[in-house]
């Protein structure tokens, strides 16, 4: 509403700290790629908490050490990556080797299980449960090796911890404290090393990650198992990739240990919540748009023929089912805004942005810009064809961001949504219920887009 208001350019002050919001396509171009130099941080070095664990999480850091780690990590999440081999360790001890591919399938197996029985009694659920328990299943499996079914054992103390983690408290009164009183209150914090997580959930993964490593440099153990031992062996890979044309040339080093503990609980936060949540999304658009469902349930089935594992070739082949996801993704991103902070004065287009100014980029506004998307309330997964994508501005569409600082896990998170989507659409039809909100009521003042009542759906199993 704000950006239809007032323009594509507009600041307003968030208590005593003024803030810049730019939705200008040429604007954006410079702030995520060409003058990056300038937009590398998300929060000046005053609101950053130097802690345990968070101050070593890769979406924390600054300048050079951002640099530096996510030049590290960054190969660890390549395409090549998602074909390499999972090490699981079962509940009884033993373990085996899973491509990774194949360790998504599982869980995504689990999943169409736990459907089943809403199949059989015909009543609705909620979807998002379902969906959460898949996408917590899978970190456990590709980031810490570890098998879970958090859907029968939500008492597991990696599910039940995981969750208690995510709910992370902005009332506790200390936070309150630094964000209202941020240079008197960041010594006092950090002395006491008390960060935005509970600290019972921060001891748990801390106790686990240590084990972890622990039992592997024990072991010695050779080659490329999880993320945790990619994180571990990142830094001696090459670079496949770079983002948006721009490379890092960031120092590679061997990550501590406070980097790896850090950065495996920030995946399991950062990849829980964005994904379950988008998976959701995408069933329930399926649920009221029946003619896009058989048409992507008919391409499965196609790429299916002859295969029993939906692959990373596979998925790869599910252009429809992406254009599925890539049309939720610009519905309901995750993430309605990002920020940066300049590090120095810059000039962008006509504008002088000064040192140490907060920049926010409204990704929802820009999503439902009646101008770049006409009918922006309308799910058309036609707008995402590979000759439309071909022609329209990538900063349209913005649900990783953009630039070397756009999301690390985009490529898992992508294979993830199509792999789970793709065995629920082979094994079930997706249908509204009686107590499905149609339109969806999002809540108010939420981080994520967030439906008030959760999305309520059924299914009807397909022979
Ligand atoms: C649908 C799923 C997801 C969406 C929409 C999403 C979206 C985003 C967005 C918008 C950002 C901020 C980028 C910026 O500031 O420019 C981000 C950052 C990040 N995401 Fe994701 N994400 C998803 C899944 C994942 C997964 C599965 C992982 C890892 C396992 C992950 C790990 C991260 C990390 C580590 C960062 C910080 C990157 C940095 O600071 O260098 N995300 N994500």
């Amino acid at each position: 509403q704000r950006v239809q208001q007032w323009g594509k350019v507009y600041g307003f002050f968030f208590g005593r700290t003024p803030m810049l919001f730019i939705s200008d396509r040429e604007m954006l171009r410079e702030i995520f790629v060409k003058k990056f130099y300038a937009f590398t941080n998300r929060q000046s070095k005053e609101l950053t908490l130097e802690t345990k664990p968070g101050g070593r999480m890769l979406t924390n850091l600054r300048g050079e050490d951002w640099k530096n780690v996510r030049s590290t990590l960054s190969p660890a999440f390549s395409g090549g990556k998602l074909k390499m081999q999972v090490k699981i360790t079962c509940s009884d001890g033993f373990f085996s080797f899973v491509p990774m591919g194949p360790a998504i399938n599982t869980c995504a197996d689990q999943l169409v299980r736990n459907i089943a029985k809403f199949a059989e009694t015909g009543e609705s659920f909620d979807t998002k449960e379902l969906t959460g328990a898949f996408t917590m299943d899978v970190i456990a499996r590709t980031a810490f090796g570890t098998e879970i079914d958090s859907q029968h054992n939500p008492q597991d103390p990696f599910v039940a911890m995981g969750k208690k983690a995510f709910n992370v408290t902005f009332s506790r009164p200390s936070l309150l404290l630094f964000f209202m009183f941020p240079s008197i209150m960041k010594p006092i914090l950090e002395w006491l090393n008390t960060d935005l997580f509970p600290s019972d959930a921060t001891s748990f993964f801390y106790g686990i990650f240590d084990q972890l490593i622990g039992m592997r440099q024990k072991s010695g153990e050779k080659g490329r198992v999880d993320f945790m031992q990619l994180m571990m062996d990142a830094h001696k890979d090459t670079d496949e990739d770079e983002e948006d044309g721009v490379k890092l040339h960031g120092q590679k080093h061997a990550l501590t240990r406070d980097d790896v503990v850090a950065n495996g609980f920030l995946f399991f936060l950062a990849g829980y919540e964005t994904t379950a949540g988008t998976m959701a999304f995408v069933l329930y658009n399926f649920a009221i748009n029946q003619e896009e469902q058989d048409k992507a349930r008919e391409e499965v089935n196609k790429v299916m023929e002859g295969r029993d594992l939906v692959d990373y070739e596979a998925v790869h082949e599910m252009s429809y089912l992406e254009m599925c996801c890539m049309e939720t993704l610009r519905m309901y991103p995750p993430a309605p805004n990002v920020g940066r902070v300049t590090s120095e004065e810059v000039k962008v287009q006509w504008l002088t942005i000064p040192k140490d100014m907060f920049v926010a980029v409204p990704i929802l506004a820009i999503h439902y810009d009646p101008e770049r998307w006409p009918e922006p309330k309308k799910f058309i997964p036609e707008r995402f064809t590979k000759e439309a994508r071909e022609k329209r501005d990538p900063y349209d569409w913005l649900p990783f961001s953009a630039g070397p600082r756009n999301c690390i896990g985009m490529r898992l998170a992508m294979m993830e949504l199509k792999v789970g989507l793709a065995k629920i659409l082979m094994n079930y039809r997706i249908m509204t219920a009686p107590d499905t909100d149609i339109p969806l009521k999002m809540k108010k003042g939420s981080p994520f887009p967030t439906p008030e009542n959760g999305i309520r759906l059924k299914v009807e199993l397909i022979n």
